[in-house]
């Protein structure tokens, strides 16, 4: 497969933008030409460069407001198209796209288009260059691409074919299905994009909100099945207009488009196996069970206050590390490390992010092939010295700094905590407190990486992601969607901070990066967890007596039970399927927190009606500079 990317989908000049295309693995780039008038370096030097970097120019384009004039505006556009072609010529590439006309004076008629596309076509051949006709979404006369397609095949010349762009199709609904008729060899280009499915006008939603595919709502896999089965097999390219790309780190965008198409095409590959596509081969996404572990960076007096709090928790010290200074916390099937090691990575971790996760291990089916798939995905396997006696456990790097484990039951992987532990004696009373097993991860970044991580876990994982919320904090807004898988068994939520004024955001910057900013603990029976978390000297996140008031009047609750949960601060929340209870520490470090909650019948949701009551108290008790005030 030869990949490629529009130069308008990522940020920086044109030196820059090259750059990041060419180590991110593309084929080609298509010029837009604003980037290449933008630039001060003959089309000649441009073609240079683009070739020293090993890309190729795939296509030139837009070329606008071609077709069904009348002259003598008809004669300008064909001197515009000539002046196009020198450049063309200069620049080294063959291909131009020509998008439909928004021209107020342009006309309509099939025929009219065709014989304009069909004299283009003889300047082109003229020139050994090829036209490619796209349906603009919004085009005047031709906004669909079965009518581009019409125009190309009435012009009938070999150097005119159609372009194929899946923003146009699928935002305007129309079935990708169409283009399975279409003969492959008329298909010259195959522009990729997907975006958030959000009710606006076509050009606005198109110009902004285009994301790379995986990222957003539309079928972009069903387009793709549609166009492979035309056999078509020229460059995929990706161009995507976003306001947020525009602004972003050129690197991450890159290496997230080239990773979008990969798992695109083993998408198309394995949900239509009939079809012949080249891409490089992978494991299939891969299921996993939960989360095997959180660890965390620390020095020693961190490490002392997190044991004091896990303690009232009702975790008890389980282990010691035959060799390392780092310790195991366990409650039911929880396990929380702590790393005081004085070097290694853990340590380079917390040296940048203070006391923080650094690591996270997950329970999937195979280790090794996680890592493989990952690895084909274009993510950077991890490793580190391993002393006498540890295992080797696969990882990889996420997208920030951090860290991510597999753990399976295929090899000794799972037995990690015999091996490498020193079983330690279990305190007496049991501070237990019937928590059983980590309901979700939640991660904080910065707003713009919330896209990056999705398509990490979908691409790498056999998860779903679940729509935005907005979750309202007093700083300001934070936006926030679950990565979970079908089974519930892993569930991550990602919250992207638009502001440092808010609690998420306050930690982004506090800690320098993105990182888990609470752990979600799972009980079976919320009120005796609180008894017992009390009897151990928890200390909850004080919740206002007016939100108490209020859930009185949302919801039918009984008296008495609205009374237990202020009495214990816990939070409550309804969705039509089950009852959702939350109950929080108070924050720590650098604004981390844990939660406890317990889902009832098939509550589905994270409590994000609760996010406004939970931020403002953790607010309340905390100072500006982010440290909670004690
Ligand atoms: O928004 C536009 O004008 C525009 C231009 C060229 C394209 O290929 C496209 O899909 C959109
Ligand atoms: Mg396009």
């Amino acid at each position: 497969m030869k990949t490629s990317i529009a130069t308008v989908s990522i940020a920086g000049d044109l030196r820059e933008k090259l750059a990041a295309i060419a180590a991110a693995g593309f084929d080609g780039i298509e010029i837009f030409e604003q980037d290449f008038i933008a630039f001060d370096g003959a089309p000649r030097e441009v073609g240079a460069m683009v070739r020293d970097h090993g890309l190729e120019i795939t296509l030139f384009q837009p070329f606008r407001d071609f077709e069904g004039l009348p002259e003598p505006l008809r004669m300008r556009a064909f001197d515009r198209a000539e002046r196009k072609f020198d450049v063309m010529q200069e620049l080294g590439t063959d291909l131009i796209l020509v998008c439909s006309s928004v021209h107020p004076e342009a006309m309509g008629g099939i025929d009219r288009a065709a014989d304009d596309f069909r004299e283009l076509g003889e300047r082109a051949a003229a020139r050994g260059l090829r036209v490619g006709y796209e349906a603009l979404a919004w085009g005047k006369h031709v906004f669909d691409h079965r009518d581009a397609w019409e125009v190309v095949r009435r012009a009938d010349h070999p150097n005119v074919g159609l372009i194929l762009d899946s923003f146009h199709t699928l935002g305007r609904k129309i079935d990708p299905e169409s283009i399975r008729r279409i003969p492959g060899d008329k298909v010259f280009f195959v522009q990729l994009a997907d975006a958030p499915l959000i009710e606006m006008d076509l050009l606005y939603w198109s110009r902004h909100f285009r994301n790379m595919p995986g990222e957003g709502d539309l079928d972009v896999t069903g387009f793709m099945r549609a166009v492979a089965a035309t056999g078509y097999a020229g460059p995929l390219s990706l161009e995507i207009f976003n306001d947020q790309f525009r602004g972003g780190s050129p690197r991450a965008i890159a290496v997230d488009g080239h990773r979008s198409l990969l798992y695109l095409m083993d998408q198309v590959r394995r949900a239509e196996p009939a079809l012949q596509v080249d891409a490089p081969a992978m494991p299939p996404r891969i299921r996993a069970d939960g989360v095997e572990f959180v660890e965390f960076a620390a020095d020693a007096a961190e490490a002392e206050a997190l044991g004091a709090l896990l303690t009232t928790l009702g975790f008890a010290p389980a282990g010691r590390h035959i060799s390392k200074q780092v310790s195991l916390w366990r409650q039911g099937d929880i396990n929380i490390v702590i790393n005081t090691e004085p070097e290694g990575f853990a340590h380079s971790a917390w040296a940048l992010h203070g006391l923080s996760v650094c690591d996270v291990g997950l329970r999937v089916e195979d280790a090794a092939a996680t890592v493989e798939r990952a690895h084909a995905l274009g993510a950077q396997t991890f490793r580190q010295a391993r002393g006498e006696g540890e295992l080797d456990i696969p990882a990889i790097r996420g997208v920030g700094a951090g860290v991510m484990h597999f753990v399976d039951t295929k090899s000794d992987l799972a037995r990690v905590w015999e091996i490498e532990f020193d079983a330690v004696v279990p305190p007496a009373p049991d501070p237990d407190a019937g928590l059983t097993r980590i309901d979700h991860l939640a991660q904080t970044m910065n707003y713009e990486e919330m896209l990056t991580w999705t398509l990490f876990y979908t691409s790498i994982f056999e998860v779903e992601k679940a729509p935005m919320v907005d979750v309202v904090d007093p700083g300001g807004l934070v936006r926030s969607r679950a990565i979970e898988s079908g089974d519930g068994r892993l569930r991550v939520t990602l919250n992207g901070a638009e502001s440092h004024r808010t609690f998420a955001g306050r930690f982004v910057a506090d800690s320098y990066g993105s990182s888990v900013q609470h752990v979600a603990l799972a009980t079976d029976d919320i009120f005796a967890t609180a008894e017992k978390l009390a009897r151990n000297g928890f200390e909850a996140l004080p919740i206002s007596p007016n939100y108490y008031d209020d859930l009185a009047a949302r919801f039918p609750l009984p008296d008495d039970l609205v009374e237990r949960l202020r009495r214990h601060h816990i939070l409550y929340d309804e969705d039509g399927q089950g009852s959702y209870f939350q109950l929080y520490s108070r924050p720590f470090g650098e604004g981390m927190f844990f939660e406890i909650v317990q889902r009832q019948g098939g509550y589905a949701g994270y409590g994000a009606p609760n996010a406004p009551y939970r931020t403002a108290a953790q607010q309340r008790l905390t100072r500006p500079g982010g440290v909670p005030r004690d």
